[in-house]
C-alpha cells in the first residue's frame, strides 16, 4: 500500500528532515509513526499527501509511484486517501451532514449515492442524530468523528491521521482511537502520527520510530518508547 524507497528530504534552508528513509506498509495494516518533535513525521505525511516533493527517492502508494505524478493527476490521487488532522478542519458554516456531503460532491458523486452514503457513514461514527448541528454545537470528540466520517465517506484505501487525538481528553481520545481501529478492521490501511503514549502502548500495533530523519525502530505489536 505504501513504500518509501531511499527517501530523503532537504528543505530549502538546507535542513535535512529525512535521510534515506525506507519502509513498507502492507494493505490493511495499522501503523503508528512516532518520534520526538522535529524528527520528520509530518514531513513523511506531507510527502504522502504530495504537499511537498522528496529531494531524492521514490514513494509508491497503492501501486502508483507518486513521485512521477503529473500536476493534473494530483487532485485525483489525493482523493484516494483520507486525512484526519489534530484540529478537525471542519467547515464552520456547514452542518455535520453538509461537511460530509461536501467531500462526496467534490468527487462528483451522484445525488443518489450521496443520499445513501452520508447517513450510513454518520451512523457508523455515531452522529446520525446530530447531522443538522453545526461544528460549534459539537464537542471536540464529536467534531473529530465528523472529520473521520468525511475522511472515509469516499472509501479511501488509506487513512492518514496526523495526531488525531491531540486536542482531546483521554477518554474521548480512546473512543476516537477505537473508531479508527474499527475502520482499519474493515480493511482501510491506517498510518497515524501520534504522541499519545498510553494509546500506542495499549493498541499493540506496528510502531515505526523516527529520530532526526532516520528510522530507528520498526516493531510489530510495538510500544511508544518515549517519555513525553
Ligand atoms: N518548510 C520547512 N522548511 C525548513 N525546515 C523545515 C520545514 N518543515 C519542517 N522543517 C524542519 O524539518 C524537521 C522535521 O520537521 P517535521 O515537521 O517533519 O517534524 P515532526 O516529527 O512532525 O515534529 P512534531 O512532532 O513537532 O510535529 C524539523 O527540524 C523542522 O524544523
Amino acid at each position: 500500500m505504501i513504500e518509501l524507497k531511499n527517501v530523503s528530504k532537504v528543505y530549502k534552508n538546507n535542513h535535512i528532515a529525512l535521510s534515506n528513509v525506507n519502509f513498507k506498509v502492507q494493505k490493511g495494516e495499522f501503523v503508528f509513526l512516532v518520534g520526538p518533535s522535529g524528527a520528520g513525521k509530518s514531513t513523511i505525511l506531507k510527502l504522502l499527501m504530495k504537499e511537498i516533493e522528496p529531494t531524492s527517492g521514490d514513494i509508491v502508494v497503492n501501486n502508483v509511484n507518486i513521485t512521477n505524478l503529473k500536476r493534473k493527476e494530483i487532485p485525483y490521487y489525493r482523493r484516494s486517501i483520507g486525512v484526519v488532522f489534530q484540529d478537525f478542519r471542519l467547515l464552520p458554516d456547514k452542518t455535520v451532514y453538509e461537511n460530509v456531503e461536501f467531500a462526496m460532491q467534490i468527487v462528483e458523486a451522484s445525488h443518489k449515492d450521496i443520499k445513501k452514503r452520508v447517513p450510513q457513514v454518520l451512523d457508523m461514527v455515531g452522529l446520525y442524530s446530530k447531522q443538522k448541528n453545526y461544528p460549534h454545537q459539537l464537542s471536540g470528540g464529536e467534531q473529530q468523528r465528523v472529520a473521520i466520517a468525511r475522511a472515509i465517506v469516499n472509501n479511501p484505501k488509506l487513512l492518514i491521521c496526523d495526531e488525531p487525538t491531540g486536542n482531546l481528553d483521554p477518554d474521548t481520545a480512546q473512543e476516537i482511537m477505537s473508531l479508527i481501529n474499527d475502520i482499519n478492521k474493515s480493511g482501510t490501511t491506517v498510518l497515524m502520527v501520534t504522541h499519545a503514549k498510553d494509546l500506542v502502548d495499549r493498541m499493540k500495533k506496528r510502531v515505526i520510530a523516527i529520530e532526526k530523519g532516520v528510522i530507528v525502530r520498526d516493531q510489530q505489536r510495538g510500544v511508544y518508547g518515549y517519555e513525553d
